[in-house]
C-alpha cells in the first residue's frame, strides 16, 4: 500500500476557500526515470498531492535531489522521454497528463508557464530580447508582429525594465535584468499559473530580494497562482503563503509558510529551516546549523520513513513503518510518527542534533523522550 492510499486527510496543500475547482490539483503524482539497462529506475517523485488556488503562492522546499525540479517539469509535461509519469495534474479541472499535444502547447503558455534558474542559458544569445518575448505572443495569441513587439515592451516595463531594452541582446544585460526578462516571457500569454524553479539562486542577495518582490507584486496584481521551488526555506517563507517540504520524492510536511519555517512539525522540516538563517538569527549572530548525512539515492530509498537514518528523533518503528501525512495542527500536515507529541520531546531532541552532535546523539534524546511516555503508536497511519 502506498502512503497515498493511506492519507488520513484529503490533499489540502492549499485549502480551497470556496470548495470549487482549484486552479491546480495534483493527485498521486509519480515520476520514475528509466536508467541505462541493468541500472535501477529512479523514482524521483512518489505520490505527491498538491492543491493551489488562483492568487495563492505555494513554496516547495527540499535538498538537492529530492525531486523538486522533476515535479516542476512534470506539471507541464516537460520531462525527458526517459521519465514515466502517472497520477493526475488538473489545471482548472483539465488533466495535463492526458491532454493532446496541441492542447498542451496552448496550455504551456496561456495556462501555465515556467521561470527556470540561470536565465543566460534559457535565453537565446543571438536574438534580441524583444523578439524572444514576442515569439510566444505571435504563436499563441496570433498577434501581428507590430502588436507583439509593442506587448514585449509593455511586459519589460511591467518587470521594471525600460521598453527600449527590447533591442538588447542577452549578453548586454545583468543577471538580474535577464531574470526579469525571463519573468516577462513567462507572463507573455497571461498565464493563470507561474512555476518558478529557483528563480533567484544565481543572483546576489539585493537583486534576489528585488526579484522576489517583483514576483510577489505580479502574482497579487494579476491574481496568478505561483509555485516557487527552492532549497531555501527562508526565501520561500518570506514569499509564499504555504509551504510543502519534500524529502526523497515525497511531501513530508505542508502548512502555512511562516508557521512551517518557524516551527516545523517534521524533523526534516526543522533541520531544513535551521540550515538557513532567519533575519533574527543574523542579528543575534546565531550560526545556521547543518543537517548531517546525505539524502538517500532515490533508486534505493530506505525502508520505513525515508528520513529515519538521518533523523535525530527516530524511534525503532521508523525503520520499518512508512509514514503518511497526518494532521499536525490547523491547516498543517506532516508525515512523522511523532506528530502530536508535545514539542519538548521531539523538537528538543531535534535541536540537540541540529547543533551538530549527529544522529546517534540525537537518538539518545529521542530515546529519553520515548521513555518519558512518548507513544510509539502515535498515529501510525500505515
Ligand atoms: N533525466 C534524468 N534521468 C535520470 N535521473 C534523473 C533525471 N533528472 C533527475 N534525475 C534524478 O531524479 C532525482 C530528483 O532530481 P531533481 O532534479 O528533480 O531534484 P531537485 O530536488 O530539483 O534537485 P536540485 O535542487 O539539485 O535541482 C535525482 O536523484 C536525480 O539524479
Amino acid at each position: 500500500m502506498t502512503p497515498h492510499d493511506t492519507h488520513e486527510e484529503p490533499a489540502a496543500a492549499t485549502a480551497a476557500p470556496g470548495g470549487g475547482t482549484p486552479l491546480l490539483e495534483v493527485r498521486n503524482l509519480e515520476v520514475t526515470y528509466a536508467r541505462t539497462p541493468g541500472s535501477p529506475a529512479v523514482p524521483a517523485v512518489r505520490g505527491v498531492d498538491l492543491r493551489l488556488e488562483a492568487g495563492q503562492k505555494l513554496g516547495i522546499a527540499g535538498e538537492s535531489g529530492c525531486g523538486k525540479s522533476t515535479l516542476a517539469l512534470a506539471l507541464l509535461r516537460l520531462l525527458p522521454s526517459s521519465a514515466k509519469l502517472s497520477g493526475e495534474i488538473l489545471l482548472d479541472g483539465e488533466d495535463i497528463r492526458t491532454m493532446s499535444w496541441g492542447r498542451l502547447r496552448a496550455v504551456r503558455w496561456a495556462g501555465a508557464s515556467v521561470v527556470f534558474q540561470g536565465a543566460m542559458h534559457s535565453l537565446n544569445a543571438v536574438h534580441r530580447i524583444g523578439d524572444q518575448i514576442a515569439e510566444p505572443i505571435l504563436l499563441h495569441r496570433r498577434a501581428t508582429p507590430a502588436a507583439a513587439r509593442k506587448r514585449a515592451g509593455e511586459l519589460l516595463e511591467q518587470v521594471g525594465l525600460p521598453a527600449s531594452r527590447v533591442q538588447a541582446y542577452p549578453h548586454e544585460l545583468s543577471g538580474g535584468q535577464r531574470q526579469r526578462v525571463m519573468i516577462a516571457m513567462a507572463l507573455a500569454c497571461d498565464p493563470r499559473l507561474v512555476i518558478a524553479d529557483e528563480p533567484t539562486t544565481a543572483l546576489d542577495v539585493m537583486i534576489q530580494a528585488q526579484i522576489l518582490r517583483l514576483i510577489e507584486g505580479l502574482v497579487a496584481d494579476q491574481d496568478l497562482g505561483l509555485i516557487m521551488i527552492s532549497h531555501d526555506l527562508a526565501v520561500l517563507s518570506d514569499t509564499c503563503d504555504r509551504l510543502a517540504v519534500m524529502y526523497a520524492g515525497r511531501v513530508v510536511e505542508e502548512g502555512p509558510a511562516k508557521a512551517v519555517h518557524a516551527h516545523a512539525a517534521h524533523p526534516y522540516g526543522r533541520a531544513l529551516s535551521s540550515a538557513f538563517p532567519r533575519i533574527g538569527d543574523l542579528a543575534s549572530r546565531r550560526a545556521p546549523r547543518g543537517l548531517p548525512g546525505d539524502p538517500p539515492d532515490p533508486a534505493a530509498v530506505p525502508d520505513g520513513c525515508a528520513f529515519h537514518p538521518r533523523c535525530p528523533v527516530a524511534l525503532d518503528v521508523c525503520a520499518t513503518q512508512d509514514q503518511v501525512l497526518r494532521v499536525a495542527g490547523p491547516g498543517r500536515r506532516a508525515a512523522c510518527v511523532r506528530v502530536g507529541e508535545d514539542d519538548e520531546g521531539a523538537a528538543g531532541a531535534a535541536g540537540a542534533a541540529g547543533a551538530g552532535d549527529g544522529a546517534a546523539a540525537a537518538r539518545e534524546g529521542a530515546g529519553e523522550a520515548a521513555s518519558e511516555g512518548v507513544s510509539e503508536t502515535t498515529g501510525s497511519g500505515s
